[in-house]
């Protein structure tokens, strides 16, 4: 039997044979080990693991297992900054912090940041855009689409699903598309020839990886080179099944160390590793900008914020909605340290609470008399740029603070109800920055830029009257919300919603205004293609999917879709009435229906539908 006693008192020399003395089941199959294996299996004795190998039987019995036990480590050992044995030893302090009940902010005081509050379609938002537009040929973007998405329970991944249904295109899709309008608009502003090709990394897991390339390779890549396509795979970190930080082993596998994801903020040292950074710098890249999945209304932000970034000299700039207290997104705050140190920084919702509570706010995270919480919302938009970034990750290879967040089983705070790992999370970069770096954050109307989709119907149909749903239903309608308020603010006549439930959740029904991206990239492109006195009837559904639309003094009155190739130009007028499309009401526990339709609990019945098709050059003018 293995010993259980600590590391320091088996007498581990690493001399001969002699350190595996204290682990017989390990010592007797010592002879199948490679010479790297031998020193992993040091490695883990060192670090008090002895306990994986309590189950191992004689050599001859489950040797390919043994191999595949030693693969595993191997990998866990090479894709964590500083191997297993700092894992391991990073655990056991958080562990013991934990345990002590430590406030990982402990004498920090928190405030309000001051950052840049930001008005759709003003002179300055409109001007914001025009230099984020500009910028966008020096950017790159990181996608982290890793997570399971356990909260919306979707067996898919979450890209794939559909960013709104009257088009069907996914997230991934309407994010290639966006990213490619940025490209072609960037680059018609550049004084100089340019050709450049905006990079595009999407950070993947095991859970995602297969299904996410695919996506892309089934469908072309939705148009983008797949050469600018890079997917970096995360790998999951081994789980700990007690406060000594003893790895726990698959309950399935003996020979199999139980791993969970270890968190989005392994990005960015997935990026340092890559070698992306300075193959970017080379190539005159400034801005790394980081996204989640199923937000889809980011790039309503994007051109402004990126505006921001660069007319303020912002090193980090952190998108931000309003936020309300409670509301599962985290609370960017500064926090000032009694020592005097401050730092502009995320705190996590469910630690926003406890700070504030410790730091003489008795109500915690409560609204103020905005009806909002006094700290803004992180959508975990974050905007980089490039130098700085690289001279950081030189320090710390890309390893970013971590957390654990044990379940434990009653207040003796000594075992688990179960196994647990490190997190980490990429909005906590900034955490090892030094002051004088400039770290700030662009706040915009929820409505405008933030919309993701995480939670299933169940929960969604729980969330407190007055916070966001963040589910499917919501995040869908969210998009005509935002179009139709766009469509106003550009002078057209956009009908008011209806308030309808679906899946328990009550949302309101916009006008279903869709458009592609090369239309109505920023507002001023919108602006400039909407003239005349158009109006859009509540019960409509209007597609737009072509670079040269112009809707002049178009009356809709039902559904109506136009297709036009960039060489087109099109002038949509005149007075269009049909049955449309109806919306009918789905069950999400109806399993008739697919997943995602059932998980938004809405459907199209499509009566009637104009469809306008331009495929021929030159210019057309339709009395619609
Ligand atoms: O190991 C992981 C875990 C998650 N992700 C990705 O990270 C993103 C965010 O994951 P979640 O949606 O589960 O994140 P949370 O809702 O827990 O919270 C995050 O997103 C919120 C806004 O949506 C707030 O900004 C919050 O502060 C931030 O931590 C997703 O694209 C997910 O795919 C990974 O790539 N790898």
């Amino acid at each position: 039997m293995a010993s259980d006693a600590a590391p320091a008192a088996l007498g581990i020399s690493g001399a001969g044979d002699d350190w595996a003395e204290a682990c017989t089941p390990l010592r007797r199959n010592l002879q199948l080990l490679a010479p790297d294996e031998v020193e992993l299996a040091k490695l883990l004795l060192n670090e008090g693991q002895s306990h994986l190998f309590e189950h191992w039987l004689e050599p001859g019995v489950d040797d390919d297992k043994k191999r595949s036990f030693f693969d595993q480590v191997r990998r866990l050992n090479s894709s964590y900054p500083g191997g297993l044995a700092s894992y391991i030893q990073n655990a056991r302090k958080l562990l013991a912090d934990s345990k002590a009940g430590k406030n990982p902010y402990d004498g920090f005081t928190p405030s309000v940041p001051s950052g840049e509050i930001l008005t759709f379609g003003d002179d300055n938002f409109v001007s914001l855009e025009e230099s984020g537009v500009k910028e966008a040929r020096h950017a790159a973007f990181v996608l982290v689409a890793g997570g399971l998405g356990e909260r919306l329970g979707y067996k898919g991944i979450k890209v794939a699903l559909p960013r709104e249904t009257t088009t069907g295109k996914c997230f991934l899709q309407h994010y290639i598309e966006s990213i490619l309008a940025l490209q072609d608009a960037s680059c018609k502003l550049a004084e100089d020839k340019c050709h450049t090709k905006i990079p595009f990394v999407i950070m993947t897991s095991d859970d995602t990886n297969a299904l996410t390339i695919n996506l892309l390779e089934s469908n072309s890549y939705f148009g983008m080179e797949p050469s600018q396509v890079n997917i970096l795979k995360q790998e999951k970190v081994a789980c700990l099944s007690d406060n000594d930080a003893r790895l726990a082993l698959d309950p399935n596998d003996k020979y199999k160390i139980q791993t969970k994801p270890h968190g989005h903020g392994d990005v960015h040292a997935l990026l340092y590793s890559s070698g992306l950074l300075e193959q970017w710098k080379s190539t005159d890249r400034k801005w790394v900008l980081f996204f989640q999945d199923t937000n889809g209304l980011l790039f309503n932000a994007i051109p402004s914020a990126l505006g921001v970034s660069a007319t303020k000299g912002y090193n980090v700039n952190s998108l931000a909605v309003p936020r309300k207290a409670k509301e599962a997104i985290g609370g960017i705050t500064k926090l000032t340290h009694v020592d005097g140190r401050t730092m502009v920084i995320n705190v996590e919702y469910n630690q926003l609470d406890p700070l504030l509570r410790a730091t003489g706010h008795p109500d915690g995270d409560a609204n103020c008399e905005t009806f909002y919480s006094p700290y803004p919302g992180n959508i975990n938009q974050l905007i980089l740029e490039l130098g700085p970034y690289i001279e950081e990750l030189k320090k710390t290879h890309g390893a970013i603070s971590e957390f654990v967040n044990p379940k434990y089983t009653d207040s003796t705070k000594t075992t688990f109800k179960s196994s647990t790992r490190l997190e980490c999370m990429m909005q906590d970069y900034p955490k090892t920055l030094p002051p004088s770096a400039k770290v700030g954050f662009t706040l915009m109307d929820t409505w405008l830029a933030y919309a993701p989709v995480k939670n299933n119907p169940e929960d969604a149909a729980k969330v407190p009257k007055g916070n966001p749903y963040h589910s499917a239903t919501s995040g869908e309608m969210a998009i005509y919300k935002a179009n139709s308020l766009i469509l106003r603010k550009a002078g057209a006549q956009i009908a008011d919603p209806v308030i309808d439930t679906f899946n328990g959740q009550e949302v309101e029904v916009w006008p279903r205004i869709t458009w592609s991206p090369r239309w109505g990239l920023v507002f001023k492109d919108v602006k400039g293609k909407v003239h005349g006195n158009s109006s859009v009837s509540q019960r409509s559904a209007l597609v737009i999917n072509g670079k040269n639309i112009a809707v002049e003094g178009l009356s809709l009155d039902g559904t109506l879709i136009v297709n036009a190739i960039d060489e087109a130009e099109v002038e949509v007028t005149g007075h269009v009435e049909n049955k449309g499309w109806t919306i009918q009401h789905v069950d999400h526990k109806d399993t008739s229906e697919k997943e995602e339709i059932r998980i938004r609990g809405f459907k199209f019945d499509k009566v009637e539908q104009l469809e306008l098709n331009y495929t021929e050059p030159g210019q057309h003018s339709t009395k619609a």
